[in-house]
């Protein structure tokens, strides 16, 4: 819902708002409070600056739910496979979803992981507790779609807070059909699934559902051996020229264009991988996870990009062969699914984590160097070091749990990350990655 801003009008305190200042959400203060208990806000900010940016006639977004939220009771359920019942209150779709529960550590960019393709059949539980106060805008889009399952949060913000919002978190939920909890016990369900490892769950907003059939729902169903890139990956080959925006770009100045052709899996990509590398001087055609390799080396590309992407990659053998007919013949990237299909194309082996890795805060170590990286990671999975063959190097791991975080294969102008170099949402220590890649086209060039 969106209201205009019609005048100027600085607050400095304010406590418990009555209901009918409440119901005046056209206010600008209500930029300033957030929502903590049924007619209780608290002033978030007395700071000018704040309430200098708004100006008369800009629009403010509201949640739809706004004034009634705080007297929201439960309506909704999550069942988990082990037999827990954790009732909260819905937003975006309603209904009954069933899917993974992943736990993600990330401070800000809900909206980025909301559309990383990589969550198919994943519901996201963010640690972060408040969540939806900067709402959603165009460009934050890491992929033309919602895949994952659904969103957990312990507090869905009231109302939002930014300059490039067009849209409340709910609304936009809604509108793409993406279930969302809110007011649930995030840490102790995340403590669960720290002890007992990622669990299923089913969310529903339907009361005629017993708990007994959810409960059934969600141990009848496995997201292990299944293949979840046909999806998610794109329909036919395009070209990609977006650059990262200029007024995002931190190294400018450094990288020149269209010096080499990258042909890019489409195995769940997320839009920042091919802004990177168009960034650092690619022309990029993305083709689909079933593109075969023959065409692929038929366009003699400078390199190739192996993606990101959901689910098992032990359940895509198919993806393995294409990684096994190109690898040695031209140098390759691969970036988290593309990293395991390279380990299972050397030999190797995939293996299912306890509850994986997913936030913008995990430490990798670069061994051939020492240096450390903070980094933005997203998987379950992760390559077996000891099941690959002789001449593969672990370049990374990561220093959480010394899993395999990086690998390279010299001779065959080969790199991988299990993480993710293009961060959004995380910090950009890794972008150096994207050059490394750049060099080693350069080298195979000349
Ligand atoms: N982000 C990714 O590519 C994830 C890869 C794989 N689906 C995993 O969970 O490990």
């Amino acid at each position: 819902m969106a209201a205009t801003v019609s005048k100027f009008c600085p607050t400095t305190t304010l406590e418990n708002i009555k209901e009918s200042r409440l119901k005046s959400l056209r206010n600008p203060n209500m930029l300033l409070f957030s929502g903590t208990s049924a007619m209780q806000y608290r002033l978030l900010s007395t700071k000018e600056s704040n309430y200098q940016k708004l100006k008369a006639g800009s629009t403010i977004y509201a949640d739809s739910m706004d004034v009634e939220r705080p007297w929201k009771t439960s309506d909704a359920r999550l069942v988990l496979e082990d037999g827990s019942i954790w009732r909260a209150k819905s937003f975006g779709a309603t209904g009954t979803q069933v899917g993974e529960v992943v736990f993600n550590t990330s401070l800000t960019g809900y909206q980025e992981i909301l559309t990383d393709p990589s969550y198919a059949g994943q519901f996201v539980l963010m640690t972060n507790p408040h969540i939806g106060n900067t709402g959603v805008n165009p460009d934050d889009e890491e992929s033309s779609q919602c895949f994952l399952g659904g969103l957990i949060i312990r507090s869905l913000s009231i109302c939002t807070s930014n300059w490039r919002c067009t849209e409340t978190l709910g609304d936009y939920l809604a509108k793409r059909n993406i279930m969302g909890i809110y007011d649930v016990d995030t840490r102790a369900i995340t403590r669960r699934l720290r002890q007992d490892g990622s669990l299923i769950g089913v969310l529903s907003t339907d009361d005629s559902r017993t708990d007994e059939d959810l409960l059934e729902m969600a141990k009848n169903w496995n997201i292990v051996g299944v293949d979840l890139i046909t999806g998610v990956s794109c329909d036919a080959p395009y070209e990609w020229s977006e650059k990262t925006d200029s007024e995002w770009e931190f190294k400018r100045g450094q990288h020149s264009t269209g010096e080499y052709h990258v042909i890019a899996y489409d195995f769940g990509i997320k839009h920042n991988i091919l802004r990177r590398l168009t960034s650092y001087g690619c022309k990029i055609t993305v083709v689909p996870s079933t593109w075969p390799a023959s065409e692929t080396l038929k366009l003699k590309p400078d390199g190739v990009l192996f993606s990101n992407g959901p689910g098992d990659p032990a359940a895509v053998p198919y993806a393995v062969e294409t990684v096994k007919d190109i690898i040695g013949k031209v140098p390759v990237f691969g970036i988290c699914m593309g990293h395991q299909l390279i380990g299972q194309a050397l030999g190797g082996k995939t293996f299912k984590m306890k509850f994986g890795h997913h936030g913008g805060n995990h430490p990798v170590c670069d061994l051939r160097n020492g240096r450390v990286d903070i980094s933005a990671q997203n998987h379950n999975y992760a390559v077996d070091p000891a099941s690959l063959p002789e001449g593969a190097e672990v370049t990374h791991i990561n220093l959480n749990d010394n899993s395999c975080a990086g690998l390279a294969f010299p001779k065959l102008k080969l790199m991988s990350l299990q993480y993710h170099p293009e961060s959004s949402p995380g910090p950009h220590d890794s972008d150096l990655a994207f050059g490394e890649f750049i060099e080693l086209m350069k080298t195979n060039k000349v």
